[in-house]
């Protein structure tokens, strides 16, 4: 029988867990991973929403394909509307909560509450703004996952490498914490370097140039549309030795920032548009990396060779893996380690 599972279910399930409990402070699944009616209704939001922008976006890069999107401005405006509906009543449950308990939670709908008086912010701002987080952190932190775990499945060494400082620091009698991180240089790199090889938007978001600007000796006219392949520039072997190998030690050796200070590594950007969840999403890459390795280890499926798995992008705005990830994972630590453990959100 293949023991493999299937990567991909798992740590979108997981991302979405983490995004729905930091923006709604709110788990929209159970305990045993079965998602109630909000989360499916949530779910299908997030999916329509990605559906209509590459529509949106196709038709606005060859105008003259226009004419196959005719109900496109009807079906924005029932996304919308379903969109704000059901925000409003996810809403109306924190304002209720907080009348009952008298104080805010730690997440972002809370934060945008106690803010919207001193910064006069209406239900659009609000439910703008909440949306925002959503659809540029959810499929961006779980396509960075799978890869950084695609890797790690196909360079035994650099896992078990992983494993062996996770041990050293954590032991084998507690989970990891946050508080963890700053004493895993090396699992830090591991993100670090699946982000380089990987970069989850590899031609970042488009950008309007507003002026017309000379850059490397080409003219880019005001008004268009400028595309940065920082995949390409990740992989440039003028700037990086030996850009095709997954090497997480390069980084021990060099810390080269990944926050859109250093040109040769810009998963997330740079200038007055960069991702402003950079820091947020390098934490949850760090924390599920360091709980997936630490708990399992990870091999290919059956009668696969590590050296077999297709490590081909999916083309889109998001480059998730074109196959998804298989992998078999073997449980390292005690089992009560292994116990759901309920938290207060
Ligand atoms: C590994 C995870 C992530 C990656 C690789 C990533 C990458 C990016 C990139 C490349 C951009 C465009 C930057 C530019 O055009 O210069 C961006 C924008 C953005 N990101 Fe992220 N992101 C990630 C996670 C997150 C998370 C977790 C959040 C929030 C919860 C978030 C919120 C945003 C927002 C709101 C924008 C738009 C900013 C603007 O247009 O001013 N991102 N992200």
């Amino acid at each position: 029988m293949d023991k493999s599972l299937q990567a991909r279910k798992y740590l979108v399930a997981l991302t979405f867990n983490h995004i729905t409990r930091l923006v709604f402070g709110k788990r929209f699944m159970n305990y045993e991973g079965i998602m109630d009616e909000q989360g499916k209704e949530f779910k299908a939001i997030v999916a329509n929403g990605i559906k209509l922008g590459a529509s949106l976006a196709m038709a606005e890069h060859i105008p003259w394909l226009r004419w196959m999107f005719p109900l496109e401005e009807e079906a924005f405006a029932k996304h919308g509307a379903q969109r704000d509906r059901l925000t409003q009543a996810i809403m109306e449950e924190h304002i209720l909560a907080r009348q009952k308990s008298g104080g805010a939670k730690q997440n972002f709908a809370d934060a945008l509450l106690t803010l919207q008086d001193k910064y006069d912010l209406g239900d659009d701002a609000i439910f703008g703004l909440l949306w925002d987080m959503i659809t540029a952190g959810m499929d961006t932190t779980a396509i960075a996952i799978e890869w950084a775990m695609a890797e790690l499945v196909r360079n035994p060494k650099v896992q078990k490498k992983a494993q062996e400082e996770l041990d050293r620091v954590i032991g084998f009698e507690r989970v990891m914490s946050e508080t963890d991180f700053s004493n895993l240089p090396y699992l830090q790199s591991i993100a670090k370097e699946a982000l380089r090889l990987h970069p989850p938007t590899p031609l970042m978001l488009p950008h309007r140039a507003n002026a017309t600007v000379k850059i490397g000796g080409y003219n880019i006219p005001k008004g268009s549309t400028v595309l940065v392949n920082v995949w390409a520039v990740a992989r440039d072997p003028a700037v990086w030795k030996d850009p095709e190998d997954f090497l997480p030690e390069r980084f021990l050796e060099e810390d080269v920032d990944m926050k859109g200070h250093d040109f040769r590594l810009l998963p997330f950007g740079a200038g007055r548009r960069v991702c402003p969840g950079a820091q947020l999403g390098i934490n949850l890459l760090i924390s599920m990396l360091g709980h997936l390795l630490h708990h399992f280890c990870w091999t290919p499926a059956e009668g696969v060779k590590a050296e077999e798995i297709d490590m081909h992008e999916n083309p889109g705005l998001g480059a998730y893996m074109r196959t998804p990830l298989q992998a078999i994972a073997t449980p390292r630590l005690p089992s009560h380690l292994y116990k759901r453990v309920a938290s207060d959100i």
